[in-house]
């Protein structure tokens, strides 16, 4: 299996390159070159089966014999044994036809985990491999970062700067990115947003003299390895619900796109799939896109889902890929005049691609707090306001028989001020993050300036092109 670019203008990558690369060299992300895909009666077996076990078969195809099968085995083991679930990613049912997929098991407790876990395996024996070490530039809305600093910190060939928006993200997400004590890590806070953070990140990928001098690498969702580890949870969300016989719809709260952009995955893959329902909270550019055709910026409104307060939606650039019939030019211009203006208008045809696999539905940060408050009356169960804003969107657009799961992407011990002020209840850390808010911080903070993190990270890396 051979990766290519949205952009159509970097090299083809195998697997083990595209996962140390992230970010193309042409500044696109990286897709296979084809989708395997799976029969009914291959996704028939994968029925019972162990998630690392559904995990492995799934995820083979695409490493295509890069890394032995057995390595690949015990990698994927490993990432999964961190979690404190036995099912890993559990469903839980919620109403007569809703499921929570529970994907905060993992050490950070948010969805970040099911992919960082497996991602700093791979990177690790890619790298021991080849004998070769590597920067890590990431940007974090507050999840992605404690998840890496979590997933790499003691690596002995990498060295990690996560970016995180100084002052908005929440206490316990800032805590877990700063606290880690390991040399190897560090959490950087920026005078920004999110869009500042990730803008930076590109703009370092897209620096080739640095990027080459500090052998730079992602672990975003810009990285296709994320997206990999992701599709599994659809699969085996969807078997336990009955599929390939039973179709199932999706709702996703969604930022930077990865997460849905993986069910999208799973659907070329042949997993029979009802809607893909985009939830997000004001932040609704995706919403608006759909509605119109015209994905335009607006400055980010600060909520109480703040890893959704995001404007530029990284991964829509790979559905744009797909629905646009892989026209990487298409796409260049898009991303140009992105660029240039803030926006695009999507075309008429690849809109309608989009919107015949895809519906999606904002929730205010009101309606969010409300939707807490009903589901714990209602069902007993405990949402984060990210999980709620997907409920919310679930609700507002359920169909007639239709089966709904819906991503339920952090714990909601990580937002105890939000959901308090929703329901009066405060969610407790589990046992093993007790004693994180005493602990002390280390991070630097820095203005929103490509020279200035530069320099900063060529300081401090470890690493040589
Ligand atoms: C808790 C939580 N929910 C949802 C999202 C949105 O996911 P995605 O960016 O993959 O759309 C994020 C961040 O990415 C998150 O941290
Ligand atoms: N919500 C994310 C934003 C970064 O998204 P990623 O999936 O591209 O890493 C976060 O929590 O950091």
């Amino acid at each position: 299996m051979n990766y290519v670019s949205t952009r159509g203008e970097a090299p083809v990558l195998g697997f083990s390159d595209a996962l140390l690369q992230g970010l193309a060299s042409d500044g696109g992300l990286y897709l296979p070159r084809e989708w395997p895909r799976l029969s009914p009666e291959d996704i028939r077996s994968l029925r019972g089966l162990p998630y690392s076990e559904a995990a492995f078969v799934l995820i083979k195809p695409f490493v295509n014999g890069e890394i032995a099968d057995a390595a690949l085995k015990r990698i994927i083991e490993e990432s999964y044994a961190t979690f404190r679930h036995e099912a890993v990613c559990p469903l839980v049912q919620t109403g007569p036809a809703e499921f929570v997929l529970e994907l905060f098991h993992g050490p950070t407790l948010a969805f970040k985990d099911v992919a960082m876990q497996l991602l700093a395996r791979l990177m690790d024996h890619v790298l021991a491999e080849r004998g070769e070490r590597v920067t890590i530039a990431g940007a974090t809305s507050g999840d992605t970062g404690g998840a890496a600093i979590e997933a790499f910190a003691g690596a002995e060939r990498a060295d990690v700067f996560i970016l995180f928006p100084h002052g908005r993200v929440s206490p316990v997400q800032q805590r877990q990115m700063t606290t880690s004590g390991a040399a190897n890590v560090e959490a950087v806070a920026i005078e920004g947003n999110f869009d500042d953070c990730q803008a930076l990140v590109k703009a370092m990928f897209n620096d080739h003299a640095f990027r080459d001098r500090v052998s730079l690498s992602g672990v975003n969702s810009i990285n296709w390895a994320r997206i990999m580890a992701q599709i599994v949870y659809y699969f085996t969300a969807a078997v336990s619900l009955g599929a390939p016989d039973r179709p199932v719809s999706f709702t996703v709260p969604t930022g930077n796109f990865g997460d849905i952009l993986a069910g999208y995955a799973a659907k070329l893959m042949g997993l029979p799939t009802g809607r893909l329902i985009i939830a997000t909270n004001e932040n609704d550019i995706l919403a608006r896109a759909l509605a119109g055709g015209d994905y335009a910026t607006r400055s980010v409104i600060p909520t109480t889902s703040p890893s959704m307060d995001i404007q530029i939606s990284s991964n829509f650039e790979r559905l744009l890929f797909e629905a646009s019939g892989r026209n990487a030019a298409e796409v260049r211009g898009y991303m140009e005049s992105l660029r240039q203006s803030g926006s695009f208008l999507i075309n008429g045809g690849t809109l309608s691609r989009i919107c015949s696999e895809f519906a999606a539905g904002r929730a205010s940060v009101d309606e969010t707090a409300a939707t807490i408050r009903a589901t714990l009356e209602q069902s007993g169960y405990l949402a984060d306001p990210h999980t709620a804003t997907a409920l919310k969107v679930a609700r507002t657009h359920a169909l007639p028989g239709e089966t709904v799961v819906v991503l339920s992407t952090a714990h909601p011990a990580k937002f105890p001020e939000a959901v308090n002020e929703a329901c009066g209840v405060t969610p407790s850390l589990p046992a093993w993050l007790k004693g994180l808010m005493e602990k002390e911080e280390v991070y630097t903070v820095l203005p929103s300036d490509l020279k200035m993190v530069e320099d900063h990270i060529n300081r401090h890396t470890r690493a040589e092109g």
